[in-house]
């Protein structure tokens, strides 16, 4: 059986985990941007983690004028409420680099997203200023994964904990329960996305849990339907890379911004 991308994608990252070296600066303060919170309180009635991806495994390369700190500012002028930043170099086209970029230029919470296998990448997230980090289920076992969610609490970040099924979220469910889960409507096998993983994944996570839809969401009657499938929020790249401009794209999914203030905490 041919190796999914997921499996390729881990390889490579135990290969460069081989030649890690930890960035060797402090950070200056703690986090302070809560994706919890910034979610819980959304500056639309439904909840937006904006992604800042240059390039993806499935599609390719987005745009020739991609420009991540340009994105996020416009991320933030159209009320997102926190920004994923991809910093997997190889299939990404991201880095960590870009991620420090960005912590600059908002005060938003930041999500690191990649594939997050070693606590090592979690202190590493820490110091370039991330707020939260993805933790993937279907990466890892669970034991693996508890750990690691331990060890992203210890830094007094947060994590959003990605599960694709219903046996993923009962095996994850089974060992603890996460404060924030990412369903990931994206099959890493065929690349197909479809949104009503929801339906069959949320009533498996209790009410307390906040609740991410993640991958292929485009427009306004997806973020409808998320909505009303109890969902808190959703985390959108694509649509919004490609789109002439990302400020109208959200304004056309989510209509105007509630409250007028970025969340600070
Ligand atoms: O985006 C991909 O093709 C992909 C392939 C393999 C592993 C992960 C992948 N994406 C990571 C993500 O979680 C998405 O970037 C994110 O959910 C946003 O998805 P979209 O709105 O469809 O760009």
């Amino acid at each position: 059986m041919s190796e999914s991308i997921l499996d390729q994608i881990l390889r490579t990252k135990a290969n460069e985990l081989a030649e890690f070296q930890m960035p060797a600066f402090n950070r200056e303060q703690p986090a302070i941007y809560s994706l919890k919170k910034a979610l819980a309180r959304p500056r639309h009635r439904f909840g937006l983690i904006a992604e800042i991806k240059e390039a993806s495994p499935s599609k390719g390369v987005f745009r020739r004028d991609f420009n991540a700190e340009r994105l996020a500012h416009a991320y933030v002028a159209s009320g997102a409420d926190a920004i994923s930043v991809l910093t997997d170099r190889l299939y990404f086209h991201g880095s960590i680099e870009r991620l420090q970029s960005v912590r600059r230029e908002v005060r938003l919470p930041i999500l690191r997203k990649d594939f997050i296998i070693d606590e090592r990448q979690i202190e590493e997230a820490y110091l370039c200023g991330a707020d939260a980090v993805l933790l993937i289920a279907g990466a890892m076992d669970t034991k693996q994964l508890h750990q690691l969610y331990a060890t992203v609490k210890a830094f007094r970040l947060e994590a959003l904990v990605e599960v694709h099924s219903r046996q993923e979220a009962e095996a994850v469910l089974n060992r603890f329960t996460p404060e924030i889960v990412g369903i990931n409507n994206r099959d890493l096998k065929t690349f197909r996305t479809d949104l009503h993983a929801i339906e069959q994944i949320r009533p498996l996570i209790p009410q307390s849990v906040l609740i991410v839809s993640e991958s292929g969401v485009q427009t306004r009657a997806d973020i409808q339907f998320l909505q009303e499938n109890g969902a808190n929020a959703a985390l959108i790249g694509e649509t919004l890379i490609r789109a002439d401009s990302p400020e109208k794209k959200i304004e056309d999914l989510y209509g105007k911004v509630v409250t007028r203030d970025a969340t600070l905490n």
